[in-house]
């Protein structure tokens, strides 16, 4: 069973905090996407929905993130290039459906459970991600720029791009399974 491609995948998952400028295209990204939304959908809402931030959209993100601080100067710069650190950024909505069966946290677990699907499988086709957010992650310049509409949230962004040659190797240690499962 622990040889299995799903099993090795999950297992050796990780991060990407550098990425190299190279991007899977839209065309790429797009069955990527599809197989994502096979998550498990309580009601089938699909309450989630992306959007692509390349180019100069993550200059827009970077102001958005400045018009949202209280940075000035050396500082401001900083923040504003934090969205150049990967060529591409998916944006995570979680956009909750009016619903009497489906709580808001339920659709906000799905939409997450895409995210961290949709690193899994960008990850396995070659690509290096990383799922970030920040304190502006919920800010009125960032969410404007998104266009969110009053039931949605944003969940951050998956900043993507090609796996560095000379990445370090994960560091994220092991757990001891028997004491995050228990039995009531
Ligand atoms: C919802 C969410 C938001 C995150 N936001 C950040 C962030 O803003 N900055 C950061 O350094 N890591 C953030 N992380 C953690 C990284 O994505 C990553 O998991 C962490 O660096 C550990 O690396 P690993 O995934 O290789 O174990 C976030 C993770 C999640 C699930």
């Amino acid at each position: 069973m622990h040889s299995s491609a799903v099993f090795q995948a999950v297992n050796s998952r990780r991060s990407y905090s550098k990425v190299t400028a190279l991007a899977p295209t839209r065309a790429e990204v797009l069955p990527l996407v599809a197989a994502a939304a096979r998550v498990a959908d309580h009601g089938a809402l699909r309450p989630w929905r992306l959007l692509e931030l390349r180019g100069d959209a993550r200059d827009r993100l970077g102001a958005a993130f400045v018009a949202a601080s209280v940075c000035e100067g050396v500082e401001a710069l900083k923040l504003a290039g934090k969205p150049l650190r990967a060529p591409l950024l998916l944006a995570v909505i979680a956009s909750r459906r009016v619903s009497f069966k489906v709580a808001d946290w339920e659709q906000d677990a799905v939409a997450a459970g895409v995210a961290h699907v949709l690193t899994l499988l960008l990850e396995d086709a070659g690509w290096g991600a990383m799922w970030r957010t920040g304190p502006l992650v919920r800010s009125a310049p960032v969410r404007e720029l998104h266009g969110l509409g009053d039931d949605e949230e944003l969940l951050g962004w998956l900043y993507v791009g090609g796996v560095p040659a000379d990445c370090k190797p994960g560091v994220r240690l092991s757990i001891e399974p028997e004491e995050f499962l228990g039995v009531l």
